[in-house]
């Protein structure tokens, strides 16, 4: 079995403890002037018996002055004065420290902590009736582990040395090894140290350099290789250490400094949890804003105070349509999901958020966009939000982990629950670490999945469900009872496809088999994520012939045995609704469009210098066919 650098550490079962905030913040202390505390020295338990600041050093006029931190706690200085290249890229476009008020504590709305539901029993963040921070790792042990202390004869760093990496665009910052030499600041390092990471995982070697060197990117790397923290990261030390212009104070507009988008309430929801633990007593403060959930609360989690804004895009326009948020202080612009973030679904409402409000143009803002999924057309329409970026590839994009074992089966239509049945049975009751296994069954529509949690139930397995049909209420809590293993097994349609990290899921079963075999690729990897391994079945038939190319290819490129019958479907099958001929041609399974001549004689990729660095690639692949796009996205 492999091993490598999660296999050691709990961190994906430190989901933040649900916290019951107090919602009530006087009106007077919102208002209240407080004298300056830089951010990283903010909302520390202590702060009030923090020494006065130092004085200023001298900013440009427009801008606040920000006073020299407290040696005794700050220890984060400038993050992107890597030799080399900072310099000569600019750096961080808005280097220096950042000037900001004091701001009293606010609210932000933990979703997967645990037990209870209903909207406001189970949220996080800010002790806001004593203005104190809300621990989000849910101890109130204030200790710093050591790194030697989380270290692990169990971790296989090296099984990572060979993963392939491509990187292309002009003066691409080098990779670094470990977090200690990013200067990220210390209170974000010890949030490093509180969530067990021990070292950066590859995307987060090369991710984090670039994005700190100011550098717009277009990022690819496999499902569970935690791309979160690979832009979170640059995204809380820049505003940390940053310098901007003063943010309009009263009025009921909030301006925050980061955009985080992603395409679902879930995923925005556990992005949230996880930029909360990362800037926990940075001073930064993060908010999330989702459909489905009462307006009246996440409007007044803003009000409180906003730097990083997570959000689902539906939710979003409506808040700047009321202009409850404005977008021109953004600074820093982040897709997750990228690629379905700009398909038919969504494109439309990202290019209003992105294109027609009032957000910086590309080159003011830092842009990341990030997927373990980018067809060539869609890496050709989101060059659009980018300026002189870099194409980043950890592994092969688009494709699988090895770490997961996929298995094909031929079954037919009627036999399918039967064979469910069958697996449930076979299946280990315990995972690892004493904890169930959980299983997670993908089914094609909302229907369905109902019908099939029903039937599940009638039999005797504990199933849950969620899909787009049901209340926001009853999709969180399906999703607790899941991941508490209450319910080990859950029914979903591609809603939950995207991003979801749930610890312990051991299998994955494509009950029916997407039309895209990047929801395919999506849909497994909610197994086998940050090192572990992990087991998904698909079933086949008759009716997915036209995915039987791109499937037999992709499990051919992640070293998985190929069914003789699969092959055979393949070699009869051209690529259709769900091939996107994109493997062709190579090995390795894509890279950036811009080297690619055809869709450069097409127009795109304008600002593509060449360059870069590549290790261990083969030649690229072909184009994207479209098609195969899910209803069940909500
Ligand atoms: N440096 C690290 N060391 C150990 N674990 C890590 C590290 N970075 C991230 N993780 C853990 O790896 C898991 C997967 O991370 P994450 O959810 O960010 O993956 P992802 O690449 O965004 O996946 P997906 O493509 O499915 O969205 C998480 O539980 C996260 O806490």
């Amino acid at each position: 079995m492999r091993t490598s650098w999660a296999d050691s550490v709990s961190a994906a079962e430190n989901t933040a403890a649900g916290s019951s905030a107090n919602d009530g913040v006087g009106s007077s202390s919102r208002h209240a002037k407080s004298s300056y505390v830089p951010p990283h020295l903010r909302n520390r338990p202590s702060s009030s018996d923090l020494p006065a600041p130092g004085p200023a050093p001298g900013p440009a006029p427009a801008l606040v002055p920000a006073p020299a931190p407290a040696p005794a706690l700050s220890g984060s200085s400038s993050s992107n004065d890597r030799p080399g290249y900072g310099a000569a890229l600019g750096g961080n476009r808005w280097g220096g420290p950042r000037s900001d008020v004091g701001r009293p504590g606010y609210g932000s709305g933990g979703r997967f902590g645990g037990g209870g539901g209903g909207w406001n029993n189970n949220r996080g963040g800010w002790d806001r009736g004593r203005e104190r921070e809300v621990n989000p790792f849910g101890d109130d042990v204030d200790t710093e582990p050591e790194f030697s202390e989380l270290e692990n004869t169990g971790i296989n760093f090296d099984a990572y040395e060979d993963i392939p990496v491509e990187t292309s665009g002009e003066n691409v910052p080098p990779p670094v090894n470990t977090f200690a030499e990013i200067d990220l600041g210390e209170a974000l390092n010890q949030n490093i140290r509180r969530c067990k990471y021990v070292k950066p995982t590859p995307v987060q070697r090369h991710a984090i350099p670039i994005s700190l060197g100011g550098r717009d990117l277009m990022a690819c790397a496999q499902t569970g290789s935690g791309k979160t923290a690979a832009f979170c990261f640059p995204i809380i030390s820049g505003i940390m250490n940053g310098q901007f212009p003063q943010r309009p104070r009263g009025a009921r507009t909030v301006y925050p400094l980061a955009l985080i988008l992603s395409p679902t309430r879930e995923l925005s929801c556990q992005i949230h949890e996880e930029a909360r633990k990362f800037s926990y007593q940075t001073g930064v403060r993060v908010v999330v804003a989702y459909g489905g959930a009462p307006i009246n609360q996440q409007l007044r989690d803003l009000e409180r105070g906003v730097d990083i804004l997570v959000a689902t895009p539906g939710r979003l326009v409506d808040l700047l349509e009321r202009a409850r948020v404005s977008l021109q202080m953004i600074r820093y612009l982040a897709l997750d999901e990228a690629d379905r973030m700009l398909d038919m679904g969504f494109e439309p409402q990202i290019r209003k958020i992105v294109e027609q409000m009032d957000m910086p143009q590309p080159g003011v803002r830092q842009t990341m966009l990030f997927s373990a999924t980018f067809p060539k057309e869609i890496q050709r329409l989101a060059s659009d939000f980018l300026s002189g970026y870099i194409f980043l590839a950890v592994g092969r994009v688009g494709s699988s982990t090895d770490l997961i074992v996929q298995r094909v089966e031929f079954v037919h239509e009627s036999d399918k629950r039967s064979h469910l049945m069958d697996l449930l049975h076979a299946q280990k009751a315990n995972g690892t670490h004493g904890k169930q296994s959980l299983t997670l069954v993908f089914v094609e529509t909302k229907k369905g999945a109902d019908s099939l949690e029903h039937w599940l139930c009638m039999n005797g397995f504990p199933a849950t469900t969620i899909h787009g049909d049901r209340t926001q209420q009853e999709r969180e809590q399906a999703l607790r009872s899941f991941k508490s293993g209450a319910t080990p097994i859950l029914v979903a349609t591609d809603v939950a496809a995207r991003g979801l990290d749930i610890p312990h899921v051991a299998h994955v079963v494509n009950f029916d088999i997407p039309n895209d075999i990047d929801d395919y690729v999506h849909r497994i990897g909610r197994t086998g994520r940050a090192g572990k391994t992990g087991l998904a079945t698909a079933f086949f038939n008759e009716s997915n012939a036209s995915l039987a190319r791109a499937l037999a290819e992709l499990m051919q490129e992640s070293n998985q045995e190929v069914p003789a019958w699969l092959t055979r479907y393949a070699a009869r099958s051209s690529y259709g609704g769900g091939g996107r001929n994109r493997r062709s041609g190579g090995r390795f399974g894509g890279r950036d469009f811009r080297r690619d001549s055809s869709f450069n004689r097409g127009g795109g990729g304008t600002d593509y210098h060449g360059g870069g660095n590549s290790s261990g690639y083969g030649a690229a692949p072909g184009g994207y066919g479209g098609g195969g796009y899910s209803s069940a996205w909500d």
